[in-house]
């Protein structure tokens, strides 16, 4: 029988680098192991029903945004080597997109978003947490240019979205999980010390579980 999988969670605030560490953790050990990434992102609750004047209102950084439930209940089945349907968000129409992908059992689960160290169940279920720590002007410059580029926005909806919800709902629900982090990396994507030591801790929990 297989050993149970490594779960690596990584919090951190919108834009800090949480997707970019996570890519350069599932590349390091893609040769040897397999290796999945689940965002919370694609956890957020669907929103069909609802029409775009009403979706654009919604505060997507609380974390009753997020269908949690199903997402503890999807990593529970990771960790029991179990596939999963996960549902995928799009964040151009603020709704979950038709596409549902078909995970399968995998060595390494990294999950990354806003609420991992926030939400008890999951951060209990880590068997290491990270947060990503950068500071708020460079993250809002930084999900100012990639929601412009990459989510359909206008340069007034994101800063609009930034002073009225993102940057209170960060203070009180994301930046107090630091406290439950084994290791801070300030900086995100770019910190090539602090993720070379993850990677090496990484590995020495894979060898203790072979
Ligand atoms: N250390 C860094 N320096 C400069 N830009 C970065 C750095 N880390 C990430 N980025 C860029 O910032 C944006 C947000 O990063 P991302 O990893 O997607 O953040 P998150 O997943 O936390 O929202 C991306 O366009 C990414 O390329
Ligand atoms: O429909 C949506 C859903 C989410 N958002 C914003 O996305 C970020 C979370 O994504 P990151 O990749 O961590 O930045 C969150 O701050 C929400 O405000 C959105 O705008 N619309």
């Amino acid at each position: 029988m297989k050993n149970k999988p490594i779960l690596i969670g990584i919090a951190g605030g919108s834009a800090s680098g949480k997707s970019s560490i996570s890519k350069q953790l599932k590349e390091a050990f893609e040769y040897t192991k397999s290796v999945v990434i689940i965002r919370q992102d694609d956890y957020y609750k669907d929103q069909s029903e609802k029409t775009m004047e009403e979706r654009v209102k919604t505060n997507y950084d609380h974390p009753f945004a997020f269908d949690n439930d199903l997402l503890v209940l999807h990593i529970q089945e990771l960790l029991q080597r179990h596939a999963i349907l996960k549902p995928t968000y799009d964040f151009v129409h603020h709704t979950r997109s038709e596409l549902v992908e078909n995970v399968q059992p995998c060595d390494v689960v990294v999950l990354e978003g806003l609420f991992v160290l926030e939400d008890e169940e999951l951060r209990n279920l880590c068997d290491i947490k990270i947060f990503v720590d950068t500071d708020a002007d460079l993250r809002f410059i930084r999900r100012l240019v990639r929601d412009v580029k990459k989510r359909g926005r206008t340069l007034e909806s994101v800063v609009e979205q930034y002073t009225t919800t993102v940057r209170d709902m960060h203070n009180l629900f994301v930046e107090p999980s630091k406290r439950y982090a084994d290791l801070i990396i300030p900086e995100g994507g770019h910190n090539v010390v602090a993720i070379d030591l993850l990677i090496t801790k990484i590995s020495s929990i894979i060898d203790k579980r072979a």
